[in-house]
């Protein structure tokens, strides 16, 4: 599929290829879940598939690093949904892949049990867990509220906005001097959920994503084994930035950064919705408008995490430590790996505005910032012996963490992004309005869009056998 002129592409299928033995060709931009499940698909069913991916290696927001001679995610480490009808349960069971279930609960906001945290204030006294329990409650009401105020509203609010309103309606609500503090650290694990600061989080939307049962389980041995899996047997291209697609009547060309151009009969784009709003790829004809909009209005948001590696633990076996402070700023909470893993690791995790301006720092200053959270708790806590610092804002194969739906916006946009534009099909975590800014939400993109991919072109192409039968190529052309 690969060439340097554009006129040796038709040369190539047109006359070089016998018609009689070439099937469909996709060409799959971008290669993480969304991609590769595109990509395993497509294969599957006998197209002829190249994935073109700008990195050098696959994976994308699933990142498992080995550096500490372990494995630890980078991005993506929780499966949302440990049950049967999750899509990536029949791969990860046939693995053997052990999973740490953090949270029997479904809630998007509590994907640890109350049970599992040590609250501290800043001073490093530790909360009682009777006032997080309480706060807990509290918490979960102010959101009954806020669903009310929504109801009461016609126009959308941002979460902190609804917030507000129901503490001048329910004064009650409002809580004081540490309790605050700890409704604070409650709201700050919502904005972690979202990637995304309170005040940006549309108050019609935030509740709107559906949600698989079993709970929030951790991939002990990272997420690596499963894209591998996926991955085998594909061609995929390394460190291939694409530029340009070009769409015309009976195919697509796909152009990298250094030139070289690909041909084929359709094309998916899976690349994150921060790259497509870059506007770092062209697209020829342009997307229309209502395609363009969907991109420019859906949010991405910033989460990121410092790994810390200690030489032992020196903290409680609770899987996550939090920080309550004034703001939801200034709150901070780490997971403890070592519960999961028996590991000594410790991870800090940001969203938001504090995760874009931690992206400002050095890897040696972020790692110092989180050191310095976590020696609010423990004044005596040793510094670590290796760290690990994501960037997935300013990464320019990212430039964002996860979608999610910023106040005001209509509510149809992820739906928008997926709906294919002639023979480019559009895949990725953004594009699924069940299960947007999720591994399996992107898994799944992936797979209806090679379904809607093989109707499409299969449609233009008549599926016949060929005389040897199902041994040869089994798919003849009937056009062109
Ligand atoms: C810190 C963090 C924590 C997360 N935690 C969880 C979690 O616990 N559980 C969960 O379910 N989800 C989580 N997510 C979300 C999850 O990682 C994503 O939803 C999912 O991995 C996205 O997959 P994707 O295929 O849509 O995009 P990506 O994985 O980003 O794949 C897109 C690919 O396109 C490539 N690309 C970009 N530009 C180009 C170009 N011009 N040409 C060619 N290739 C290009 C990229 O390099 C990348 O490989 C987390 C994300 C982050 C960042």
């Amino acid at each position: 599929m690969e060439s340097r002129k554009n006129s040796d592409h038709r040369q190539m299928r047109r006359g070089g290829e016998s018609m009689k033995t070439r099937s469909p060709s996709v060409i799959v931009v971008g290669s993480g879940f969304a991609g590769i499940s595109a990509a395993r698909t497509l294969q599957d069913a006998s197209f002829q598939v190249t994935v073109l991916e700008s990195r050098d290696r696959i994976g994308g927001r699933v990142h498992t690093d080995y550096s500490f001679g372990f494995p630890v995610d980078l991005g993506a480490s929780w499966l949302h949904g440990v049950c049967k009808e999750n899509p990536l349960a029949p791969v990860i069971g046939r693995l053997g892949l052990p999973l740490y279930r953090t949270s029997g609960d479904n809630s998007v906001l509590y994907d640890h049990d109350l049970e599992s945290y040590a609250l501290f204030d800043m001073d490093g006294n530790q909360v009682p867990q009777e006032l997080v329990r309480e706060v807990g409650v509290t918490f979960k009401q102010i959101l009954e509220e806020v669903k009310k105020v929504r109801d009461e509203q016609d126009a959308d609010m941002s979460i902190s906005q609804a917030f507000s309103i129901v503490f001048s309606k329910k004064p009650e609500l409002k809580l004081e001097g540490l309790a605050h503090n700890v409704l604070q650290w409650y709201l700050c694990r919502m904005e972690g959920w979202f990637a995304a600061d309170a005040d940006t989080i549309s108050v019609q939307c935030w509740d709107q994503e559906e949600l698989l049962p079993g709970g929030h389980g951790l991939m002990v041995r990272g997420y690596r084994p499963v894209i591998n899996t996926l991955a085998k047997g594909l061609d995929i291209r390394l460190n291939h930035r694409v530029t340009k697609t070009v769409r015309q009547y009976n195919g697509v060309i796909v152009t990298t950064e250094d030139g070289k151009t690909f041909v084929a009969d359709a094309a998916v784009i899976a690349v994150p919705l921060g790259v497509l709003k870059s506007g770092t790829i062209t697209f020829e004809p342009k997307l229309p408008d209502w395609k363009q909009e969907a991109i420019n209005q859906l949010g991405v948001g910033i989460m990121n995490k410092i790994i810390l590696r200690f030489e032992k633990v020196f903290w409680p076996q609770v899987e996550l430590l939090g920080v309550a402070a004034e703001t939801s700023y200034g709150c901070s909470y780490f997971l403890n790996l070592h519960k999961a893993t028996g590991h000594p690791v410790l991870v800090y995790m940001s969203a938001g505005q504090l995760a874009r301006d931690i992206e400002k720092m050095s890897d040696e200053a972020a790692a110092s910032f989180a050191l310095m959270q976590l020696q609010r708790i423990f004044h005596n806590a040793m510094a670590p012996v290796q760290y690990l610092v994501s960037r997935w804002g300013s990464d320019v194969n990212s430039l964002g963490s996860y979608s999610y739906d910023v106040v005001g916006k209509p509510h149809d946009l992820s739906e928008r992004l997926r709906v294919p534009v002639d023979n480019l099909f559009f895949a990725g975590e953004a594009t699924s309005s069940s299960f947007a800014g999720s591994v399996h939400g992107a898994y799944s993109s992936g797979l209806m869009a090679a379904e809607e991919c093989m109707i499409r072109v299969l449609d233009l192409f008549q599926l016949v056998m060929g005389e040897e039968g199902p041994a040869s190529v089994p798919l003849l052309i009937s056009r062109l």
